[in-house]
């Protein structure tokens, strides 16, 4: 007989290739004494073709950097904001290539694989590791679309920093909120750069405002531009008072130049800036106690006699604590703007040492990746992020640790933790890296082996997508094979169980699955408590699988009103009878599908509003605002899941390309009678 695998696919990865290679990525945070010290790397980076050996430096200084000279950072953003222009102009004044990648032109470094190249967005997470002037740069450029939002929460959780890159025309939109809500969840300080400031409609003071209220953080500017879409050609460092013009005769935006803001020469901006250092200055006070005595007790006469440097760690201090953002604006097109992101990046995010983490590790193959080429190395110090392969047990979301032993404490730390629910300051998860937060399932299907003799390989297939992506589920469906019997002799066992149930609807505000449990008074004790794993695992399983399509069904509470159990009864069967009862009592219940009801938000040019709106009307969207946000209409509604499959190329027709939307689950709701008659029939092969 075969057996059906059910899998729950989440529509998060539309793209499943891109999860075959079997790299994981971890933080080593190890001194990996055993392995041996420093090995000259030459012979390695000759043999790899293109790239490495003839457009990056020696790969000989990246080996092992002080720890505080490491920089692990991210760059995320919402989709189209720069993120890999911006990454390839970092590599470029980095020195890590020698020319400049263009995603237009489907050339950049970051970006390297065909679908990437091909549509021109970034799908998976690409590292590339290079120094700036003195400082190690582990950098990994996350996807910004909405498909791919496991991706970037699983870079989240190795990094120290994160560069937030804006569209400086659009300020912050849906998928920013989503990256910045899984880089609070996981306390990661950021920068923000507001990048396209060279394009038409592009706003400083809209995008920092956007900043405090869409994301409610407190930004500190630290930069202000020198004009604006066209006239956009340089920035003022708000903390130096200096002006930086990047030189319009150099194409690449290498060379600029840096001068102190005179009197004499721009008055009204040395003005604005003086206003604006003062500003800082006292916002920073405000938010770091050690600064606010210096300026207090030295400086409150005169804010310009304050030393930059002093300033400068404050607003470290800051960042770290994540209590304000600092802001900086330019262009990545246009090349202007990127080396001073680089000076924040090194100056203004934490060191690894610098965040609270707490491990040893040891691994005996260790890779340093460079986008889609990867080196092997002998070893690498604390801080660093590498890869390493094969790893048969491991999966996403795991941490690994030095010993059996640290493990089994670690284990036994999580389970006392978690007799101790409300204890603050959990000392597991200081110790464990935070696991990957997995989005719930929200596409369903069955598939199975074209002949008994392929089934291995596909649950070899399965298990090894599965730990590449968790939010793949895999459940084999009970349905197939499995016999239960009530009462049953096993040899000279008896297994005799009687169980009533009811189950009744519950009403919750939870997108996850309800499930409750009750049970009468006159069930006996001490029976319920042999028991009452095992009853509760037959009653998740029968709601694994609801009497009308199969779906899990949630917002239910299952009371067990008797039990009787023969001695001598296996759990399984005990499992299996509560099972079968629990699906017996649904199955007379009334009951009603729930289809998964999405978040949308589409950015649309105004002229193309209507046929958007009219075309969401025919999906049974339902529309609850439309914004104007620079030249664009922002409509935020909802729209139910089946009725927004392959809405990405509809809305490209319709709008000439000019449209981004984003989608997140926002809830389950009732289908209506006559759409859930319609799906049943459809189902049953009526129609
Ligand atoms: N005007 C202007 N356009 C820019 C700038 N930076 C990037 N772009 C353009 O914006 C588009 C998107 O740029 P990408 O660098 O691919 O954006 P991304 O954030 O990496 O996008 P995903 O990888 O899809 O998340 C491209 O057409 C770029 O040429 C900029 O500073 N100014």
């Amino acid at each position: 007989m075969l057996t059906n695998l059910r899998i729950f696919a989440m529509s998060h990865q539309t793209i499943p290739s891109v999860y075959i290679n079997n790299i994981c990525c971890y933080k080593i945070r190890a001194s990996l004494k055993r392995l041996k010290p420093h090995v000259p790397l030459g012979r390695n980076c000759s043999s790899l073709p293109g790239l490495i050996g003839n457009d990056i430096k020696s790969l000989h200084s990246i080996i092992n950097p002080p720890i505080a000279k490491i920089r692990n950072i991210g760059i995320m953003a919402h989709i189209d904001a720069g993120k890999t222009t911006t990454t390839e102009r970092i590599l470029y004044y980095s020195g890590y290539t020698r020319s400049l990648g263009d995603v237009d032109d489907g050339d950049t470094v970051t970006d390297f694989m065909a679908q990437e190249r091909e549509r021109g967005i970034t799908i998976q997470s690409a590292a590339v590791t290079f120094d700036w002037k003195g400082y190690r740069v582990n950098l990994i450029d996350t996807p910004g679309h909405v498909d791919f939002t496991l991706e970037v929460e699983r870079c989240l959780r190795v990094l120290d920093g994160a560069v937030a890159v804006f569209d400086a025309s659009a300020g912050v939109e849906a998928q920013t909120l989503t990256v910045w809500r899984q880089a609070d969840k996981h306390n990661i300080p950021r920068i923000c750069f507001l990048n396209k400031m060279d394009k038409t409609g592009a706003s400083f003071k809209y995008a920092v405002e956007s900043i405090r209220e869409k994301l409610k953080a407190k930004p500190l500017l630290l930069q202000l531009p020198i004009g604006e879409a066209k006239t956009f050609k340089g920035v003022v460092d708000v903390v130096m008072k200096e002006k930086l013009l990047w030189n319009c005769n150099s194409n690449d935006g290498k060379d600029f130049e840096r001068k102190p803001l005179l009197e004499m020469n721009d008055p009204e901006l040395l003005k604005e800036t003086t206003e604006a250092r003062n500003a800082l200055i006292e916002q920073v006070a405000d938010l770091d106690d050690e600064f606010a005595d210096l300026v207090l007790e030295e400086f409150s006469e005169n804010f310009d006699l304050l030393p930059a440097e002093k300033l400068q760690t404050a607003i470290h201090r800051v960042t770290l604590a994540q209590t304000a953002v600092p802001v900086l604006c330019g262009s990545a097109l246009k090349n202007k703007g990127i080396q001073p992101l680089l000076d924040a990046v090194t100056m203004y995010l934490p060191s690894p040492e610098e965040r609270n983490y707490e491990f040893l590790e040891r691994i005996s193959r260790l890779l340093l990746p460079f986008a889609d080429q990867h080196v092997e190395i002998p070893s690498l110090t604390a801080g660093n992020i590498a890869l390493t392969v094969g790893l048969k047990h491991t999966a996403t979301g795991d941490t690994i640790v030095s010993s059996k032993s640290s493990a089994l404490a670690a284990a036994r730390r999580a389970e006392r933790e978690g007799e101790k629910k409300h204890r603050q300051n959990n000392e597991a998860e200081r110790l464990l890296l935070a696991g990957v937060e997995i989005p719930e399932p929200v596409f369903f299907c069955t598939i199975e082996p074209p002949s008994l003799s392929k089934q291995p390989d596909l649950e070899h297939a399965l298990k090894c997508l599965q730990r590449e992506d968790p939010s793949l589920k895999v459940r084999l469906d009970p349905d197939s094979g499995q016999v239960d019997t009530l009462d049953r002799t096993l040899g000279d066992k008896r297994h005799l169980v009687t169980v009533e149930v009811e189950a009744r609807p519950i009403e919750t505000s939870s997108v996850m699955p309800v499930i409750e449990f009750e049970y009468a008074e006159s069930i006996n004790e001490g029976l319920l408590k042999v028991s009452q794993e095992a009853i509760e695992n037959g009653i998740h399983s029968a709601c694994l699988q609801g009497p009308l399509l199969g779906s899990p069904i949630q917002d239910v509470a299952i009371t067990l009103h008797s039990l009787t159990i023969h001695p001598g009864t296996s759990t399984t069967m005990i499992s299996a009878c509560v099972s079968r009862c629990v699906q017996k009592a649904l199955k007379k219940a009334d009951k009603q599908v729930l289809e998964p009801l999405m978040n949308l938000e589409v950015t649309v040019a105004r002229d193309y509003l209507s046929p958007v709106l009219a075309d969401l009307a025919q999906r049974r969207g339902n529309i609850q605002e439309i914004q104007t946000r620079q030249d664009n209409k922002v409509v935020i509604g909802f729209v139910p899941l089946a009725e927004i499959m392959g809405y990405s190329t509809v809305l490209r027709t319709l709008t000439s390309g000019s449209a981004t939307f984003a989608l997140e689950l926002s809830t389950y709701q009732a289908m209506n009678p006559q759409d859930q008659n319609t799906l049943l029939n459809r189902r049953s092969g009526l129609t």
